[in-house]
């Protein structure tokens, strides 16, 4: 269970990105954020594994006070929480098995990591962690030899063979074509359906979101002023995500988040 308590976000310059969100994801839910750009979507996933600190109010994962971890705590809580990103954050210029096996080093610098020191069955997860997303005949040609849609596969496998309880992905078909953003959305709806890991993704793609995703949460202006199921969403309600008619949709937000 992820749950934010009135949580806050105010960058070091003044920007504030969150204002006082409250919300609750269950283990298992497949959670898209939408919203324009700069609405929040990025700092809120974000705050979910520490790589941005709240700056007020409280975030539990699983009842782990997430503001309150320090060091190797963060490092050891981070290994739960898989993270996606646009850009793949792949070495491209080495094989698709080596990117995965990284997952099993965390706390060893990078060049130590791509030099080869794995056992056996670090390599046999790793290839099974290719196979969950149908790339196990690409685990020894180099990244750059694959296209973009493999390459978040490969990103995605990296992740799995972390054996996480919950992925975040930050827009993570925004640079694939139309046909490969839904191969890589099939995928994350089988990891989420087949092995109850929670998926909360940014995206723009809002079609997509409403096709792959139980549950929507519309940001504005760093505030939350939709939050109900996937299949609750109307017109009327994409428009006020999208206009930032914040106000408008507090009481619609509040009607569905009571269904939640
Ligand atoms: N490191 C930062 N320092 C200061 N302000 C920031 C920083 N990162 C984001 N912001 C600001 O915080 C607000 C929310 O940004 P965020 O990236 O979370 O929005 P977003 O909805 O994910 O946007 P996009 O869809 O364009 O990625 C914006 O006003 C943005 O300019």
């Amino acid at each position: 269970m992820i749950e934010f308590i009135d949580v806050q976000k105010t960058y070091p310059n003044g920007t504030v990105a969150l204002q006082n969100i409250n919300l609750k994801i269950a283990q298992g839910e497949f959670v898209a954020v939408i919203g324009l750009s700069g609405a929040g979507k990025s700092t809120l996933i974000r705050c979910i594994n520490r790589m941005h600190d709240i700056t007020g109010g409280q975030l539990n994962v699983d009842d782990v006070d997430v503001a309150k971890l320090k060091g190797k705590q963060v490092r050891r809580f981070r290994r739960r929480i898989g993270m996606i990103f646009q850009s793949f954050n792949l070495v491209t210029r080495t094989t698709v098995i080596k990117n995965v096996l990284v997952s099993f080093v965390p706390d060893l610098p990078v060049w130590r990591k791509l030099t080869g020191i794995f056992t056996k069955e670090h390599k046999i997860q790793a290839l099974e962690a290719l196979d969950k997303v149908g790339i196990l005949d690409k685990a020894f040609i180099r990244v750059d030899q694959l296209s973009g849609g493999q390459q978040q596969r490969v990103a995605l496998a990296r992740t799995l063979a972390q054996n996480p309880a919950i992925i975040l992905a930050d827009e993570p078909i925004a640079s694939l074509d139309p046909l490969t953003a839904k191969l890589v959305m099939d995928d994350f709806k089988r990891i989420n359906k087949e092995m109850n890991i929670s998926v909360i993704m940014n995206i723009h793609h809002v079609e997509i979101a409403l096709e792959y995703a139980d549950r929507i949460i519309g940001i504005s202006k760093g505030a939350v002023v939709f939050d109900g199921k996937s299949a609750k969403v109307t017109k009327e309600i994409l428009d006020a995500i999208y206009a930032g008619k914040a106000n408008e949709m507090k009481s619609s937000s509040e009607e569905s988040s009571a269904h939640v």
